[in-house]
């Protein structure tokens, strides 16, 4: 899941983009990148790292110009090189850089047609490079570089593209160009900021982004819409696909984004909320006269909802887990080796809060039940009496193919096991999982009632489709095992 900004500013815009990517950095801790244009010169840095370890003061003063683009990555496709890290770039037409999260997912059929039809190589594993390959080619094929001849290259990236796709795109000679996959299943949002020089736009991953840097969020980018800012700040949009079903990936809501964001104009943060409330009613419903003590949040992102469902039960919140800082998000370590390790290294009980207790942890989602297992240990050996566990997600069983790393069903720990048998798996003395249509009324909220998601991974339907053997190939390239051997260079 990873994160992408653009900005078309009045000034240079590097330092404006490398602060953007620091409050995005939560969605991808592998490599970050910036490619900027002035003139007829782009400019790409990029490396493996955080974005603070990619960039220093020499790399900065390289990338001038008024438009540029930056990503942080969170590998779903190909490895975790460096030659993988985004932007990609791409000479011709005009010269192009882009970013893209997401996750395309008829990559092997694209790529074959690309180096066949359009006679392009792609010289890496990734999806993205593929993505821009497409965009490159329609652009191509269009009569001058206009924003309508930008706009109908993204309606041939729609027409050949399938999967989740949110991306900017840096090109020469035109500016700014953004676009959303038809479903809108990852996230874009636009926003403008007012200067003496004129209007200047940005479009971030999430909101965040665009308060940090003083843009005013002014409206998500649309599923299948186009978006051209010149580099002279003039704004061109269209509808680029015909209308799809709306589906943006409820996992954003449950664990991606920051909860500071908005999202399809709905917060984050409340969202969050709202499934700790219907997740306390349900225990309330199972347990009417629960012995729960505490509730205790496996920190960060279940704090919202745990804090919530306390209320609901009417018990005491409790910060048990101290969480060392330093430590970044471990599902989205590329190897379970080190995602275990990063667990103990991450949280530490504070053994008062636990004592002779009965405690409830909450976490916003179980997937491969790495934090889980070892969280319940660390809650017994802290003191407590029982161990209850909640997660205001259903039950992972099923891959995501749209850009979160959950390619192989086998690594999930609720993949073919019942409730039960997850609870004795992970050691607990009650575990209570939110129902999948409370999450997804909990994040539609009372504003947006009967909005659809992308709930694939809970409900195993996918809004694209799937071509048959894609799950096969996918469990191939990327389980744990596979990225093990990659590394190794088997
Ligand atoms: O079942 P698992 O495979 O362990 O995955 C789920 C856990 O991973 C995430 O935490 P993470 O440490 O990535 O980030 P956070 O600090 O934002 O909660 C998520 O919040 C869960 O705690
Ligand atoms: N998480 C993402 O959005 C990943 C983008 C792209 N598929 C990559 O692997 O680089
Ligand atoms: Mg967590």
């Amino acid at each position: 899941m990873c994160g992408i900004v653009g900005i078309v500013g009045t000034t240079e815009v590097a330092a404006a983009l490398y602060d953007g990517l620091t409050v995005l950095q939560h969605r991808g801790q592998d490599a970050a990148g910036i490619a900027t244009g002035k003139g007829t010169r782009l400019r790409v840095h990029k490396g493996n790292g955080l974005v603070r370890d990619v960039f220093d003061a020499e790399a900065m003063a390289l990338l001038d110009g008024r438009v540029g683009i930056g990503h942080c990555r969170y590998p779903t496709a190909g490895s975790e090189g460096h030659d993988e890290a985004q932007p990609f770039y791409v000479n011709s037409p005009y010269g192009i850089a882009l970013a893209h999260n997401g996750n395309l997912i008829n990559t092997d059929a694209l790529r074959q047609e690309i180096f066949e039809t359009d006679r392009r190589n792609i010289n890496t594993e990734s999806d993205s490079e593929v993505l821009l390959n497409v965009f490159a080619h329609e652009l191509d094929g269009q009569r001058g570089l206009t924003p309508d001849a930008a706009l109908n290259a993204v309606e041939g990236v729609h027409r050949r593209a399938r999967g989740g796709y949110a991306a900017v795109a840096l090109v020469l000679g035109l500016g700014l160009v953004a676009f959303r996959d038809p479903n809108g299943i990852r996230p874009l949002v636009l926003g403008r900021r007012e200067t003496d020089a004129g209007t200047e736009y940005a479009v971030a991953s999430e909101s965040v982004a665009l308060d940090i840097l003083g843009f005013e969020r002014m409206r998500d980018v649309a599923p299948g819409e186009g978006i051209v800012i010149t580099a002279r700040g003039e704004l061109h949009a269209r509808q680029c696909a015909e209308p799809s079903d709306s589906a943006p990936c409820i996992f954003e809501y449950v664990y991606f984004a920051r909860p500071d964001s908005m999202i399809e104009n709905i917060s984050v943060h409340k969202a969050r909320m709202r499934m700790g409330v219907t997740l306390g009613e349900k225990i309330l419903r199972e347990r009417p006269d629960h012995d729960i003590d505490v509730v205790i949040p496996i920190p960060d992102t279940s704090r919202d909802s745990a804090m919530e469902l306390a209320n609901v039960l009417g018990v005491k919140y409790r910060e048990g887990f101290v969480k060392n800082r330093y430590v970044g998000r471990t599902f989205i370590m590329p190897g379970q080796g080190e995602r275990a390790k990063s667990v103990k290294r991450k949280l530490n009980p504070i053994p008062l809060e636990f004592r002779n207790r009965v405690v409830l942890l909450v976490d916003d989602s179980i997937v491969r039940g790495t934090t889980s297992k070892q969280i319940v240990q660390m809650a017994r050996d802290a003191g407590a009496r029982k161990v209850y566990l909640a997660s205001a997600a259903p039950p992972v069983r099923h891959p995501n193919i749209y850009g979160i790393d959950m390619p192989s069903v086998e690594e999930l720990v609720a993949n073919g096991r019942s409730e039960q048998e997850i609870e004795a798996l992970l050691g607990c003395d009650w575990l209570v999982y939110q129902d999948l249509a409370d999450l997804e009324a909990a994040v539609a909220g009372h504003k947006f009632p009967g909005k659809t998601f992308d709930s694939s991974c809970f409900s195993g339907e996918y809004v694209t489709g799937i071509d048959p053997g894609y799950f096969e190939r996918l469990r191939q390239l990327r389980s744990d095992e596979a990225k093990k051997k990659r590394r190794a260079g088997a």
